[in-house]
C-alpha cells in the first residue's frame, strides 16, 4: 500500500511519519510541504536518517500516485484535497476540521470560511472509534477529531449517552504549546511561553461546535460544553477536567464509565487523577472518575497527548480499522517516560 502525507512537515504529519515508520506492509511515497520542496525529509529532519532515507518533500500531493492519504494540512487546503481524494475512490483521513461539524454555518462563523461541499461533510464519519468505530471500517472520508474534542467527548459520553447529566456541563482543559502547530507565533515564542501558563479563549472556542455536534448526534439531544483552554508550557498533553451534576453515586458514575469503555484497548481507568507525561507519545486516554458528594458533583478527569490520541495515533487507529487490520496494530507502546 503506497501512502501520502500531505503537510508532512508539521508536528502532526512528523507523528504520523514517527508511528508509520514501524509498519513493514507499507510504503510512504510522497510527503508534501511547500518550504521543504525538494529537500530530503533526512536533510530537513535527521531523526529520520534510516527508514525513510530516499523520502523528498514535494509541493504537492498527486492522487494519483498513492493508495491512501492522510492530510495534516491548515483546515481550508484540506477542504479541496479531500474532495480530490473522495472523487478518486480511494481513502483520506483528514486531520484537520474541514469534515469534521455537521453543520455548515459552523464553518463560517468558527473558521471563517464557506464550505464548498456540505454533501461531502455529511458523507464524512468522524474518526473517533470508541464511538463510530462500525462506520469507520466502511468510510472513505474520516475526519479525525480535534484533540480538546477527543478529550472532552470521550470524558463524557458514557454519562452523556445513558443521561445522567442534570444541568451544566464544565470543561477546563490544558494543552501543551505543539497544538498550536509549528508555524511560529509570538505568543510561542520560547522567552515568552517558557514558564507561562494562561486560559484563552474563554467563551468562545472553535473546539466547541465540534464537541456539541457530536454529543447531539449521540444522545439525539442539544448539549451546551462550558469549555475553558489552557495553554500550559509542555510541548505535548493535554487534560480535560470535566464537571456535572449527577444523582447516581460515585459507585455507579464509576461503574457506568468502566462498563461502558471495558472493551477499549485505548481507555485506561486510573485510581487518582492522570499525569500528562502517562500517556505521552501513545493512543491512550487515561480517565479518572469521581463524585464530590459533597456538592452533588461528577469529576471525570482525561489525559491524552494532544499529537497522540489527540491527533496523529488516532489517525493511525483510524488507519487501521479502515485498511482491516487489527486496530491496536502498532499503537500499543509509545509511552515516554519520565
Ligand atoms: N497540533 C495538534 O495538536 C493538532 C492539530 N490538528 C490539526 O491537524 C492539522 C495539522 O496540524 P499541525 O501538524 O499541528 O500543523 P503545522 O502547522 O505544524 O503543519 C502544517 C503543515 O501543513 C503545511 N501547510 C501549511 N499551510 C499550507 C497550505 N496553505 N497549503 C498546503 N500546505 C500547507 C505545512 O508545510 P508548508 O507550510 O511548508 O507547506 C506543514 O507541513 C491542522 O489542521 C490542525 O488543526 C488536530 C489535532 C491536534
Ligand atoms: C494550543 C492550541 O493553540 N491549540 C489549538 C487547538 C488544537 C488543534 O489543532 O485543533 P484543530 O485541529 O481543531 O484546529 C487551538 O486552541 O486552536
Amino acid at each position: 500500500m503506497k501512502i501520502a502525507i500531505a503537510g508532512a512537515s508539521g508536528y502532526t504529519g512528523i507523528e504520523l511519519l514517527r508511528i508509520l515508520s514501524s509498519y513493514e506492509d507499507i510504503e510512504i511515497n510522497q510527503i508534501s510541504s511547500r518550504r521543504y520542496s525538494g529537500k530530503r525529509l533526512k536533510d530537513v529532519f535527521p531523526f529520520f536518517s534510516g527508514r525513510f532515507s530516499d523520502l523528498v518533500f514535494q509541493e504537492d500531493i498527486d492522487i494519483q500516485s498513492s493508495d491512501f492519504f492522510f492530510l495534516c494540512l491548515p483546515h481550508e487546503p484540506s477542504v479541496e484535497l479531500v474532495k480530490r481524494v473522495y472523487e478518486s475512490g480511494k481513502k483520506v483521513v483528514d486531520l484537520s476540521a474541514a469534515y469534521r461539524i455537521k453543520d455548515t454555518k459552523a464553518y463560517t462563523e468558527f473558521y471563517g470560511f464557506e464550505h464548498k461541499y456540505p454533501e461531502l461533510l455529511f458523507k464524512a464519519v468522524y474518526g473517533l472509534p470508541e464511538l463510530f468505530r462500525d462506520d469507520i471500517k466502511n468510510a472513505s472520508v474520516v475526519a479525525n477529531p480535534g484533540c480538546y474534542p477527543t478529550a472532552s467527548i470521550l470524558g463524557l459520553y458514557p454519562a452523556v449517552k445513558e443521561g445522567v447529566i442534570k444541568g451544566e456541563i464544565v470543561i477546563n482543559a490544558l494543552s501543551g504549546i505543539s497544538g498550536a502547530g509549528r508555524e511560529p507565533k509570538q505568543q510561542f515564542h520560547y522567552p515568552e511561553a517558557f514558564g507561562d501558563s494562561y486560559p484563552y479563549k474563554p467563551l468562545m472556542h472553535r473546539h466547541i461546535p465540534e464537541m456539541e455536534n457530536v454529543l447531539k448526534n449521540v444522545s439525539g439531544s442539544d448539549i451546551k460544553v462550558r469549555f475553558t483552554p489552557h495553554i500550559i508550557p509542555v510541548s505535548r498533553g493535554m487534560i480535560a477536567t470535566i464537571t456535572f451534576r449527577t444523582d447516581l453515586s460515585k459507585d455507579q458514575i464509576v461503574e457506568l464509565y468502566r462498563l461502558e469503555y471495558r472493551y477499549e484497548p485505548f481507555i485506561r481507568f486510573l485510581t487518582e487523577p492522570p499525569h500528562t507525561k502517562y500517556v505521552s507519545g501513545s493512543n491512550f486516554c487515561d480517565i479518572f472518575v469521581d463524585k464530590d458528594e459533597r456538592t452533588g458533583l461528577a469529576v471525570v478527569i482525561t489525559a491524552i497527548d494532544n499529537l497522540g490520541k489527540g491527533a496523529s495515533s488516532q489517525a493511525i487507529q483510524n488507519f487501521n480499522i479502515m485498511t482491516g487490520r487489527e486496530e491496536t496494530y502498532n499503537l500499543l507502546t509509545g509511552i515516554v517516560y519520565p
